[in-house]
């Protein structure tokens, strides 16, 4: 066929760079428009860490190379009011049968697959964001093989333990500000901060699910379509005029909100039962200030006055939250 397209397809699973990776799927994606569909009898992809994914011959099987265990079903968000454009995401753990090694797998329905999920994250390196190790399709579905968060997500260790220690908030916070800061130095916004897309390890706190994610290419970002859980969005956000990397500095402040007390903002003051929507709550009510735990200090009560600025002009950066004092609680330098 012309371009090669042949050759392309015949390669099953291969080794590559992050950028055969991006052509892949790009070829998936265009491919689904119904030009070349591949036949799909076997798995095809990109691995873009061998150290994690042993490829055998052009070959990764599922439960074979790879054994796979539901692990996280993303339909466990759906309870917080979750708006969610292409949120079909099932995350799995994997282990590599040769490597042993464990892994995140999100599984990805190929009509539900987006080039910009893959594109944003293979182009991240950061030790507090879910690395992208490589994709690899199989049976119709998209297999994304990630740095796994053994520990679990801080919404599960919120359910399971309750509210958080201050100083546990501040060791995920400062975690979360420096792949946030990362982030928006690179003009991404993730769009959907919330304690179930921050995984834990042994060592480090991790942001996970770029599913929504999106790279500015102006000062500011417009949305097609309504992205974010409500409960964590920003009141720019709710209002759909246009908003930037700020909007993610409020949902981590509404983050640490849920952190402290074991719920989310709002919904103390304004119970599900009798508000099944909370956009208009957060377009006219002042910042949540009255939602924070009474136990919070007042350095970190200053820090969430800042990262919760109705106006995301005055609201603090993630880079200027990095210098705040209530991140060095003893006053000790970092
Ligand atoms: N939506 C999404 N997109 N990428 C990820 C992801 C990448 N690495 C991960 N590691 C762990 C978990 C995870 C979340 N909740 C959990 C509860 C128990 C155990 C594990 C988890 C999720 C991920 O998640």
């Amino acid at each position: 066929e012309p371009g090669g397209l042949v050759t392309k397809w015949s390669d099953r699973v291969r080794y590559g760079t992050m950028f055969d990776l991006l052509d892949f799927v790009n070829l998936i994606s265009n491919a689904q428009s119904g030009l070349h569909m591949p036949d799909l009898t076997e798995e095809m992809g990109i691995v873009i860490n061998k150290a994690y994914l042993a490829v055998k011959e052009g070959r990764y099987r599922i439960n074979a190379d790879v054994f796979l265990f539901p692990w996280m079903p993303t339909f466990q968000n759906l309870q917080l009011g979750q708006v969610r454009k292409g949120a079909f995401g099932r995350v799995h753990l994997g282990q590599d049968t040769q490597t042993g090694k464990r892994m995140a797998c999100k599984l990805i329905p190929l009509e539900d697959f987006g080039a910009s999920e893959v594109e944003i994250q293979a182009g991240l390196q950061h030790r507090n964001i879910a690395e992208l190790f490589g994709v690899v399709l199989w049976d119709r579905t998209m297999h994304l093989f990630m740095e796994a968060g053994e520990g679990g997500s801080v919404l599960e260790k919120l359910d399971s333990a309750g509210p958080m220690w201050e100083s546990e908030i501040i060791w995920v916070t400062r975690q979360i500000l420096r792949g946030l800061d990362y982030l928006h130095s690179r003009r991404v916004i993730h769009h959907d901060i919330k304690p179930s897309n921050i995984v834990l390890m042994s060592s480090k706190a991790v942001l996970v699910d770029f599913g929504l994610s999106v790279k500015m290419t102006g000062d500011l970002y417009y949305p097609k379509d309504f992205r974010g859980t409500e409960l964590y969005m920003s009141p720019e956000v709710v209002l759909c005029r246009g908003h930037n990397t700020k909007a993610d500095v409020y949902s981590l402040g509404a983050s640490i909100i849920h952190m402290q007390t074991g719920h989310p903002p709002w919904v103390r003051r304004y119970p599900p039962s009798a508000y099944p929507s909370y956009l208009y709550i957060i377009h006219k009510q002042a910042p949540p200030l009255e939602d924070i735990a009474d136990a919070c200090s007042a350095a970190l009560r200053g820090f969430l006055g800042r990262a919760l600025d109705r106006n995301p002009q005055l609201r603090a950066s993630a880079a200027e939250l990095l210098q705040d004092s209530a991140l060095r609680p003893h006053g000790k330098a970092q």
